[in-house]
């Protein structure tokens, strides 16, 4: 190959391999970087060996990972004391395996839980067995100040007499030496740490009601954080969690240890495992099915809600005009009196003339295009608070609530005035004929219908294209 050719091959090649160096940089630059504290002494649930990050918290740390795609690194530290004042410090963004509690709560946001574990009461072996902390007495009970029981035993048990350490191994070797005479801590780092450290003078030797359940802390100022890792816990599979519990409590027991308490223990901690991490299953699957109803049922009301009001509307109005009907008119008109306090005014029944002869001469449809035409009149002639109405065919009620004769009177003579100036071709004219009755509180409203009527009765009779008023109120 020519020379120049050659540097053109090596050039192409430099430049690719600079593509994909900037598209990885890219790739990681979009992995979330987040720092985790962790319990430095607290095993199986964590622990550090050479810088390491071990232990069952380790296990779903890397799951967790791999679902949320953040990058947890460890932020090394020699306590768990340490490593709480970095929560507090900010220094850390979260950690991976802690008990909800209070004083946690100001400075730390909590996930779901995801790991479960009994407390368990340690004592010498000549101890009886304690059903739980109530039956401790004034035995010096030790904890370990940075755990969550030291928070809570004193606002649950606040005569207990409570001695605290600094580290689970501490308490232990204290009540080896009896200094205490009772030891309080999570089953699993307990049973390892009486193995490990030989302690065949101590027994596990009672339960105690207040279960761990295990969650993320994330710093309160990365709690958005929060939503991404629930959904990472509930996509983690029971057989997931299985693995995990096995790896860790499939630790060698020592020969001094009562085997039957012990196996006890851990059989009744795995039952209670799975049947919480089950429960959450099932619970979560119910609730998604739960909000899918819930929505489909929403949209259900809303489309009922619809309909109803188009059944509403369908059933008070008049389809051709859009005017109330003589149904809401019968119906509604005592609520709406009521409503606008309205207890005087006047009726006034309306009825166009000679309209057979609109239909006969020009067709119906011409004839429902001119009732249309005489509504939207009707309509603009009225005010707020008055009511029309279709009461039949060509025939229509108005209301004026709080009007007395003359300005009834009056209405009537603007309403045929609007209609003689309307054009209504191919008609050269339309009339109508309007009787007029006053209402009061001392009858019923059909009454002054009644007498509206016959004055209407009258104006036809008299020709048409006027008005007759029921004085006689
Ligand atoms: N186009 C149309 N016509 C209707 C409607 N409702 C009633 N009519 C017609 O209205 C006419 C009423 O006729 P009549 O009761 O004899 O009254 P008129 O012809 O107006 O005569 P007078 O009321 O005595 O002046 C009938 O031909 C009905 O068919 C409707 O919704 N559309």
């Amino acid at each position: 190959m020519p020379l120049k050719e050659r540097l053109t091959v090596k050039r192409q090649l430099l430049m690719l391999c600079f593509f994909i160096g900037c598209w990885l940089s890219k790739v990681q630059a979009n992995q979330q970087q987040l720092y985790f504290c962790a319990d430095p002494d607290w095993m199986p649930y964590e622990g550090i060996v050479a810088g390491k990050h071990i232990g069952i918290a380790e296990d779903y740390a890397q799951i967790l990972a791999e679902l949320t795609g953040f990058k947890l690194t460890l932020k090394q530290t020699k306590t768990w004391q340490e490593s709480i004042r970095n929560l507090q410090a900010g220094y850390c963004d979260l950690t991976l395996m802690l008990n909800r509690s209070e004083e946690r709560e100001q400075y730390l946001a909590f996930s779901l839980p995801y790991f479960f574990g009994p407390n368990v009461l340690v004592t010498k072996s000549d101890i009886p067995f304690l059903q739980d902390l109530s039956a401790l007495g004034d035995r010096k009970l030790g904890v370990v100040a940075a755990y969550r029981l030291a928070e809570i035993i004193p606002q649950f048990y606040p005569n207990i007499n409570r001695v605290l350490y600094n580290s689970e191994e501490e308490a232990l070797h204290a009540l080896d030496q009896d200094e205490i005479e009772v030891y309080v801590g999570s089953l699993l780092s307990v049973n390892m740490r009486l193995q490990q450290h030989g302690l065949t003078e101590l027994k596990i030797n009672g339960w105690v009601a207040m279960q761990d359940e295990l969650r993320i802390g994330v710093i309160r100022s990365k709690q958005y954080l929060i939503d991404d890792f629930n959904r990472a816990i509930e996509a983690i599979s029971v057989r997931q969690h299985n693995d995990i519990f096995q790896r860790w409590t499939n630790a060698r027991i020592v020969a001094t240890t009562d085997y039957t308490i012990l196996w006890y223990f851990m059989i009744s901690a795995a039952i209670i495992i799975v049947i919480v991490v089950w429960r959450y299953y099932v619970s979560a699957t119910v609730s998604k099915a739960l909000q899918t109803k819930n929505a489909e049922l929403e949209v259900i009301k809303e489309q009922l809600q619809h309909a109803n009001k188009s059944l509403e509307y369908l059933s008070f109005h008049d389809n051709l005009t859009g005017l109330y009907n003589r149904h809401y008119f019968n119906s509604s008109i005592k609520r709406h009196l009521i409503h606008n306090q309205v207890s005087v005014g006047a009726v006034l029944i309306i009825d166009i003339d000679y309209f057979k002869r609109v239909n006969d001469q020009y067709g119906h449809a011409r004839g429902d295009r001119i009732l249309k035409q005489f509504s939207s009149i009707l309509n603009g002639t009225i005010r707020d608070g008055d009511l029309v109405a279709r009461w039949g065919g060509e025939e229509f009620v108005v209301l004026l609530p709080n009007a007395n004769l003359t300005q009834a009177h009056n209405w009537a003579k603007r309403f045929q005035q609007a209609l003689a100036e309307y054009d209504f071709s191919p008609l050269k004219t339309l009339t109508a004929s309007i009787g007029i009755s006053l209402f009061r509180g001392d009858e019923s409203i059909e009454a002054s219908i009644e007498r509206a009527d016959q004055q209407l009765y009258c104006a036809k009779q008299q020709g048409r294209n006027c008005i007759y008023i029921d004085d006689k109120k």
